[in-house]
C-alpha cells in the first residue's frame, strides 16, 4: 500500500467525522446559515496566507527544482484563492473590509497555522510535506464529494467549484505523489513522524470547520 494510501486509512474515523459533520453536511445540503459561512470565509482567509507561508517555507528546503516550484506554485494558488475570498465572496456575503480587519483569526485558526509553519521550519523536509497534504487532499475529497450531489443553483456553488475544480485537482496530485516519493526513501522514523503530522493536520481541519460551526473566537476569563 502506498504512505498515501496507508495514511487516509489510518485516520479514517477523522476522515469520516469531517465527511458527516454538520458543517460539511449542511454545506453539502446548501442549508448552512450564511453567518456561519461568513465567519468560516473570514477565517479561512486567515489561513490561506499562513497556509501560504508553510508552503514557501518548504518549498525553499525541497532538494529537487521541481518540487520547489511546486510548492512555490501552491503558495502562489493558496494567495489567488485568498484574493478571491477578499474581492467576490466578502462583499457577496455582506463582509465589509472594516468587519474583516476586526476579526482576527480564530483559535482553531491561528492552532492550525501555527502548526503547519512550525513544522515548515523546524521538522525534517518529508514531515513539512506530510503535514501540508491534508490541507489540499481532504479540501478535494468534500468539494467533490458536494460536487457530486449539490443541486443546480447552490449557494455555495463558487466554493465547490473551486475545490472540485481540475486544476485544484492536478495540484493535489501533485502533493499525493510528492508525499509518496519522499515516504518511499524514508527510513521508519520519517515515516511514523509523516504519519503522525498527517493525523494532526487531518484533525485541525476537523477542528477548524467545527471551530467556524460553533462561530468560535477565543474564550475569555470571566472576572
Ligand atoms: C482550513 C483549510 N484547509 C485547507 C484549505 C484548502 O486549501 C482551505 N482553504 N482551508
Ligand atoms: C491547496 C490550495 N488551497 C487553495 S489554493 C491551493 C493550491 C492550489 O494550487
Amino acid at each position: 500500500m502506498s504512505f498515501t494510501d496507508e495514511a487516509w486509512t489510518a485516520t479514517a474515523s477523522l476522515q469520516n467525522a469531517i465527511r458527516t459533520m454538520p458543517f460539511t453536511s449542511e454545506l453539502a445540503a446548501g442549508t448552512l446559515s450564511a453567518a456561519t459561512f461568513r465567519e468560516y470565509i473570514i477565517q479561512d482567509a486567515h489561513y490561506l496566507e499562513g497556509f501560504a507561508r508553510a508552503l514557501a517555507m518548504t518549498a525553499a528546503r525541497a532538494s529537487e527544482a521541481p518540487d520547489i516550484a511546486r510548492l512555490a506554485d501552491s503558495a502562489n494558488g493558496a494567495i489567488a484563492v485568498e484574493r478571491q475570498l477578499h474581492g467576490d465572496y466578502m462583499i457577496r456575503f455582506g463582509i465589509s473590509p472594516e468587519a474583516f480587519a476586526a476579526t482576527p483569526p480564530s483559535r482553531a485558526c491561528d492552532h492550525y497555522v501555527a502548526f503547519l509553519i512550525r513544522s515548515a521550519a523546524i521538522d525534517p523536509f518529508q514531515v513539512a510535506v506530510a503535514a501540508l497534504l491534508p490541507c489540499f487532499w481532504i479540501y478535494h475529497r468534500v468539494g467533490q464529494s458536494i460536487h457530486s450531489v449539490a443541486a443546480a443553483d447552490h449557494p455555495y456553488q463558487a466554493w465547490i467549484d473551486t475545490y472540485a475544480s481540475e486544476d485544484f485537482e492536478a495540484a493535489v496530485q501533485g502533493m499525493l505523489n510528492l508525499t509518496d516519493r519522499l515516504a518511499a526513501h524514508a527510513n521508519s522514523t520519517i515515516r511514523t513522524a509523516m504519519h503522525g503530522a498527517f493525523t494532526r493536520s487531518s484533525w485541525h481541519e476537523w477542528m477548524f470547520w467545527d471551530s467556524a460551526y460553533r462561530l468560535a473566537g477565543w474564550e475569555e476569563p470571566f472576572s
